[in-house]
């Protein structure tokens, strides 16, 4: 929010008296006051989790003429379109490292959004990172790869520091190395162009420590482990969705 207040005038909204504080915090204008802040509003950036998007829905006729950015993972923009018909629609799936503006950011345009809103989405996502324009198909994988990566890597990271600690390294010091290992194994591959799969051979002398190492991930299954995360993930989202329109669907 603070990224986007230096272009635009910011209104954020929240039902507890915890989250106008954060708002105001950030400097933007606080407010419970949904339809003030929809009728107020060029764009609307739509966060709630997915299960509390029922309780917006009487917003739709404030939405009239406007931009709506849903974050939502799993709310396809055919739901949105039906529940907001006189709004158009832009999907879009950021990350958590928009919080140091390094959010990799899809955005998927509804069959009512035009090449402008598009191009507003862009710009807004930009001033949290990067942004690549994807067919709404692959929203759900993506929400598994990039929305949910961030806390997929995190595991990692933490896995590979605790078998640091078990093979006798001090905690700081490793968590230093290891942060600086993951910056430096993503360089090598941004700057060669090598797949994985090279690097990795590269690294894995015959008989030595590296394949030690892979043969007990392969043991352990943490490849395919990993495989069933995102997919799993991307189910997820996918089922996500699908509840909320069947709930949505109930409602109306
Ligand atoms: N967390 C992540 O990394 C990512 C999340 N997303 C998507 O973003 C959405 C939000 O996720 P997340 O930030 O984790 O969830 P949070 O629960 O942390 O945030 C949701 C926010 O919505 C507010 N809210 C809920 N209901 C209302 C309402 N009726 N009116 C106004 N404000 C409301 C809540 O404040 P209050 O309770 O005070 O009302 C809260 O600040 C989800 O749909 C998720 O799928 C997408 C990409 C990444
Ligand atoms: O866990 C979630 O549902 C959200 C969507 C992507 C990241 N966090």
């Amino acid at each position: 929010m603070r990224a986007l207040k230096d272009e635009w005038n910011v209104i954020g909204t929240g039902r507890s008296d915890e989250t106008i504080e954060r708002v105001r915090r950030v400097g933007a204008i606080a407010t419970k006051d949904n339809s003030m802040a929809c009728r107020i509003a060029d764009v609307v950036i739509l966060s709630v989790k997915p299960s509390h998007l029922r309780d917006l829905l009487p917003l739709s006729r404030h939405l009239e003429g406007k931009l709506v950015i849903s974050v939502l993972a799993g709310v396809r923009t055919s739901m949105l379109e039906s529940e907001f018909p006189k709004a158009r629609i832009v999907r879009a799936m950021p990350n958590i490292n928009a919080i140091i503006g390094a959010s990799v950011t899809a955005i998927s345009a509804g069959r009512s959004a035009r090449e402008s809103d598009i191009e507003v989405a862009e710009r807004i996502f930009r001033k949290l990172g990067d942004v690549f324009r994807v067919p709404e198909e692959y929203m759900d994988p993506i929400t598994a790869l990039i929305g949910s990566g961030p806390a997929l890597i995190s595991e990692i990271i933490d896995a590979m520091l605790l078998g640091a600690v078990a093979a006798g390294m001090p905690r700081e010091l490793a968590y230093e190395m290891l942060l600086k290992l993951m910056e430096g194994t993503v360089r090598a591959l941004e700057e060669t162009s090598m797949h994985p799969a090279q690097l990795r051979d590269l690294v894995t002398t015959p008989g030595g420590t590296t394949i030690a190492g892979i043969s007990v991930m392969e043991e352990m299954r943490v490849k395919s482990g990993i495989i069933y995360a995102i997919k799993g993930a991307s189910d997820r989202a996918k089922e996500l969705g699908m509840h909320m329109e069947s709930l949505v669907l109930a409602q109306t």
